[in-house]
């Protein structure tokens, strides 16, 4: 790999490319749409060509869950068609391409962390989508990363941590789900092992064994409510009031998307691969609800 070409991100008004161009300086490029839009084909492999990146990461998706149940093909242009297309471009460029991807994936049955070698179940379009994009990805470029990552948030954008501060600065009483669980992902924990992977393969080469599927979440578990009362906690050190969180099942909070139960992500194979291990949520939390109060 070059290391004189930039690093192309797209997605760029979401979370993760947003927290790539803040800690991965000026040899970041992120597009979003209009530009690149996997809506619009022709825009895919002609940002390749424009910008001939050393490496194209894709944060680009349709990551709106329940509504995906009724926009199946947009979710399947995003998710997968589009990011096959990407994989193409690339690998027409000889480029790797680092896609991500996610936990729902997975049914959340397994009643244990899910490895790499178990078999994708998908139970929504969202994942069934993101699951196909995968395997489309990895056929389609060889030098092609797959991290699979969860429950992602940060101080910008659109985020469950972000819902609940707001939620609870409104209102005196929290109800959240307390019987599915994950692993919170902070962006910018995930950008820094984004850029640690990018940093390795310029040192050392691309080297085949790297191709492949890795999951790379927060370390460390939680429930949807653990998470809530971490973040609301966290804020009650920036002055906002402990509202009550009270803890509901599944069944108490119906949605159009069925999310998985037990998500939880093995990400050893990613530290032995990469040297690469993400920080624990709950630090992680605390750092972004920090930045959360003091970005104006
Ligand atoms: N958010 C989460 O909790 C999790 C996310 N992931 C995965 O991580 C990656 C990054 O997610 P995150 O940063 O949170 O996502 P965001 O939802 O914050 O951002 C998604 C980005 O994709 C863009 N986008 C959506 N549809 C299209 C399209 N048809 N063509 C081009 N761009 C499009 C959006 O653009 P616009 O603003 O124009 O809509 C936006 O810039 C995704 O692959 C996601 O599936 C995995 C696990 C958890
Ligand atoms: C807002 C809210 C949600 N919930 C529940 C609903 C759901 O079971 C759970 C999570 O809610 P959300 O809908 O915000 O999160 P969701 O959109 O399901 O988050 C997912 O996004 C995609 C993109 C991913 O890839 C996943 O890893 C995961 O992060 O919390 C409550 O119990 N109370 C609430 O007030």
């Amino acid at each position: 790999m070059s290391s004189t070409g930039p690093v192309l991100v797209t997605g760029g008004s979401g979370q993760l490319a947003t927290s790539l161009v803040h800690l991965g300086g000026t040899r970041i490029i992120r597009i979003g749409r209009p530009e690149f839009d996997f809506d619009h084909p022709e825009t895919i492999s002609a940002v390749v060509e424009k910008y001939r990146p050393a490496v194209v990461v894709n944060a680009a998706a349709w990551t709106a869950v329940d509504l995906a149940e009724n926009e199946q093909d947009g979710a399947d242009r995003a998710n997968n068609s589009g990011p096959a297309a990407l994989a193409e471009a690339t690998a027409k460029a000889g480029i790797p391409l680092i896609h991500v991807s996610t936990d729902y994936v997975f049914s959340g049955d397994k009643g244990a962390p899910y490895t790499e070698a178990d078999e994708t179940t998908p139970q929504t379009v969202y994942g069934r989508t993101k699951a196909e994009g995968e395997l489309a990805v990895l056929a389609a470029n060889p030098k092609s990363i797959v991290l699979r990552t969860s429950w992602v948030y940060s101080a910008h954008g659109k985020n469950f941590v972000k819902t609940m501060i707001n939620a609870g600065a409104k209102n005196p009483a929290l109800k959240v789900v307390g019987d599915q669980y994950g692993n919170p992902t902070s962006s910018d924990d995930l950008a820094e092992a984004i850029l640690a992977i990018i940093a390795l393969i310029e040192r050392d080469g691309w080297k085949q064994e790297y191709a492949g599927i890795y999951h790379a979440s927060g370390t460390g578990e939680t429930s949807w409510h653990g998470l809530a009362v971490a973040a609301l906690e966290e804020a009650t050190k920036h002055g906002q009031a402990m509202p009550e969180v009270n803890a509901i099942r599944t069944e108490d909070w119906p949605t159009p998307a069925k999310r998985p139960q037990d998500s939880r992500l093995d990400c050893s194979k990613l530290e032995q691969v990469f040297g690469v291990r993400l920080p624990q949520w709950r630090d992680s939390v605390a750092k972004t609800v920090h930045r959360l109060f003091h970005t104006v």
